[in-house]
């Protein structure tokens, strides 16, 4: 048995008992939204929505619909790469190889979708059974992480994530003990990251868009920018698969419950609230505030792929000629960070351009519903304790040249305001 590593790493997320109630908070948030979601006028801050009965819950064919939903995409993970990738440096400065498969698959599942929909299947009914699936994709993710866990029991410590090794059986199982889990090619982080959630996720904003077809004849203007601008996302994760190996959950954090949750629950069922929303009660939504809209999403857009396509080359190649005229600061591992460019604007300009993204998608829903900005005000906690989480890590990785980043590159996500 590997001995716990790592245990001098600082605890994040609360430590142990933050651990467990997220554990129990984060399911449950997700059930109260759906409910929430489907109570007609949907009020965040309302009273809960009563408890519907377990045959509304919980279903074996929802649990064995999720089964062949993770068997087809990881049957497309698997299939003849374009271009095997590498990740970054690993401890023993090795490095792990990913197939680049993910937009395959994703015009695969279109493919294979749509000759289903045109045979009949009956799509507009997935969004009747949000409730049984999440249940599923929980319990799911509940096994996984448990799997995860006992495989970590016996890994060598080489394999082990920098946090998420404390000893402390809860934390760890939350934070996830192993790095980079995987049977050959076949990484599980990497694969739950980009494919079954963010894949799910547009495929139930389809449902949701041909349910609202059904309800009232065709899909409201509201309901087609949601879903563009949230498929645009997804293909844009998808197109860009490499990318994903620089961020920090790759790098950084364990392949636990909170990753396994987030990306196989989470993800799917929260991030299409806005789209749940839009059935009820109908938005009309008139071209000249959609072509606003559309605006403030381009310009979100346009900064986090400007943002992550000058990280990226830069971390995988610094003289790549795309970045190599960018300046930057030498750092006293050898690695050296950008300070111009986007880099050179606030620290973090992918979460700035993320967040306007994040606005676009509640603003079709109006501005009178607070349930609708739940993915922004959600998101906004999460990449300001992630940017927390990263300022702490690269300071303990970059010491005296991150002081001087900052110095020269004060504000952390928005300019002049934070
Ligand atoms: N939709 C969603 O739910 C979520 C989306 N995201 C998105 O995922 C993406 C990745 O996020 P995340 O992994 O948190 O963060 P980043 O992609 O910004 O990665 C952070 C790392 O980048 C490197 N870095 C930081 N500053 C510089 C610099 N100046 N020059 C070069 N390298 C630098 C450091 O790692 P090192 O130096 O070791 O390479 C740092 O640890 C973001 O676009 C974010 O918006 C994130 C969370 C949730
Ligand atoms: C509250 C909770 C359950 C937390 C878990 C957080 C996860 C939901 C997110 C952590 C980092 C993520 C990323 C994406 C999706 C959400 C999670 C898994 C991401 C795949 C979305 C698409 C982007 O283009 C991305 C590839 C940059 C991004 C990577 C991080």
């Amino acid at each position: 048995m590997a001995p716990p590593q790592g245990s001098r790493a600082p605890l994040e997320f609360g430590g142990p008992l933050a651990a467990a109630a997220l554990m129990l908070l984060l399911p449950v948030t997700m059930f109260h939204l759906l409910l929430v979601a489907r109570s007609g006028p949907a009020r965040l801050l309302g009273p809960p929505p009563s408890l519907p009965g377990l045959e509304e819950l919980w279903s074996p064919w929802a649990l064995l619909l999720c089964l062949a939903w993770l068997g087809l995409q990881a049957a497309l993970y698997l299939l003849p790469a374009r271009k095997v990738a590498e990740g970054q440096d690993l401890k023993d400065k090795s490095r792990l190889r990913y197939p680049i498969t993910g937009f395959q698959a994703l015009v695969l599942t279109a493919l294979l979708v749509g000759l289903g929909v045109s045979a009949g299947l009956p799509l507009s009914a997935l969004p009747e059974m949000l409730l049984p699936l999440a249940s599923a994709a929980t319990l799911t993710a509940f096994i996984s992480s448990l799997l995860l866990y006992l495989r970590a029991l016996v890994a060598p410590a080489s394999a082990l994530a920098p946090g998420g090794n404390s000893g402390n059986l809860i934390y760890d199982f939350f934070l996830g003990r192993e790095l980079n889990p995987r049977i050959w090619l076949f990484d599980f982080k990497y694969f739950c990251e980009l494919r079954p959630g963010l894949i799910g996720w547009v495929l139930i904003n389809l449902a949701l868009l041909m349910q609202e077809a059904d309800l009232r004849g065709s899909p409201s203007l509201a309901m087609w920018l949601v879903n563009g601008f949230q498929l645009l996302y997804v293909a844009d994760a998808l197109w860009y698969e490499e990318a994903v190996l620089t961020t920090m959950d790759i790098i950084h954090d364990g392949f636990g419950f909170m990753l396994a949750f987030g990306d196989l629950a989470w993800v799917p069922f929260t991030y299409s609230l806005q789209a749940q929303f839009l059935l009820y009660p109908p938005q009309p939504r008139g071209w000249p505030l959609a072509s606003f809209i559309c605006l403030i999403n381009a310009v979100g857009y346009y900064i986090f792929r400007g943002a992550n396509s000058q990280k990226n080359p830069f971390r995988n190649n610094p003289s790549d000629p795309r970045v190599a005229d960018l300046e930057t600061i030498s750092t006293a591992t050898g690695r050296r960070l950008l300070v111009s460019g986007w880099w050179g604007m606030v620290r973090h300009p992918n979460y700035l351009g993320d967040l306007i993204m994040a606005l676009a998608w509640s603003l079709p829903c109006g501005v009178f519903h607070l349930f609708s900005y739940f993915y922004f005000l959600y998101f906004t906690a999460l990449l300001v304790h992630r940017e927390d989480r990263d300022e702490r890590q690269c300071l303990q990785k970059y010491g005296l040249a991150w002081h001087e980043y900052s110095r020269r590159v004060p504000y952390r996500i928005v300019p002049y305001v934070y």
